[in-house]
């Protein structure tokens, strides 16, 4: 199943009794639901989406600049690297990130980025020049202000695009992942990184699930993306899915998956059926 969530003249035309409400209310206006039965289906529906964000971005500006997350994400992007799209994407013109890393060495098991590498980079003809990962010998401070200034010299020459907005990057995609405490890329629950508004790249030492040492991108430039999509899959998720897209008063504000809100981009979350049995939506839907 694919539903948009209640139109804008729909929610407008209920008053809402806060300002919360209205926040949030905008929140769901923008996100798209798509909602699959089973893996398999949401595999080939992750697979289409991004071959076609792919394939606009290349029409538009010549490059398509993505931005991965670890965890599930990658297994769940396989189909990428079948037929057709590992004949019809076209691979040279992509520039990939990470939204978050752990700061182990890039052969270490914990690494994003071998994770991405073995999953799908080696797989398809993508440039090496055009993998962004974290520099892997230094410290999380400096691993995180390195990473900012690559992605501000690549922004210089527009193979990321500039928000109109606020001077921050405009990934033409950014995937994330989402853990059942609702965080998302490196963004954990009650950490101050979620108030981290002015530099674009982050880092962590304690970050509650291991391994402690994380950069991360704040919530500034997943906000300003043209393109951000929530990929989750599981039951142990169901009640973080509900937090994050219900209307739930006041009781989670600071959920980081909630504050995921792009200012003008796309919000699509797609979602396992198992995911999202707790929303309030799943009701009508037996
Ligand atoms: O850095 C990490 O610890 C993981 O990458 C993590 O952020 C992951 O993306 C989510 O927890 C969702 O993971 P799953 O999709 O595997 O449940």
């Amino acid at each position: 199943h694919t539903w948009l969530l209640p139109s804008p003249s729909l929610s407008s035309s209920v008053s809402p009794p806060s300002a919360f409400m209205a926040l949030f209310g905008a929140q769901k206006d923008k996100a798209e639901m798509r909602i699959h039965e089973n893996l398999d289906e949401l595999r080939t529906d992750l697979a289409d989406y991004i071959a076609q964000l792919s394939e606009m971005s290349v029409k538009e500006r010549g490059v398509f600049a993505i931005a991965l997350s670890g965890g599930s994400l990658i297994g769940l992007m396989g189909k990428l690297c079948e037929a057709p799209y590992n004949k019809t994407v076209d691979w040279a013109k992509w520039y990939i990130f990470w939204a978050d890393e752990r700061v182990v060495g890039k052969s270490h098991a914990d690494s994003n980025y071998k994770l991405a590498k073995d999953g799908l980079l080696s797989k398809v003809p993508i440039v090496p020049s055009h993998v962004h990962s974290i520099n892997d010998s230094v410290s999380a401070e400096q691993a995180a202000s390195d990473y900012e200034f690559v992605i501000r010299q690549l922004v210089r020459t527009r193979v990321i695009n500039v928000s109109e907005i606020n001077d921050c990057p405009k990934f033409d995609l950014i995937l994330l992942g989402m853990g059942p405490d609702g965080h998302v890329a490196s963004l954990f629950p009650n950490h101050s990184v979620l108030d981290e508004n002015n530099e674009w790249v982050t880092f962590l030492t304690d970050s509650p699930k291991p391994p402690p040492e994380r950069i991360t991108f704040t919530l500034p430039v997943i906000n300003s993306a043209s393109n951000v999509a929530v990929v989750v899959t599981g039951g142990s998720k169901s009640e973080a899915v509900h937090l994050a897209l219900d209307d739930v008063g006041p009781a989670c504000p600071s959920l980081p998956a909630r504050m995921v809100r792009p200012t003008k981009g796309k919000l699509v979350w797609f979602l396992e059926k198992a995911a999202s049995s707790k929303l309030d939506s799943a009701q009508f839907s037996e």
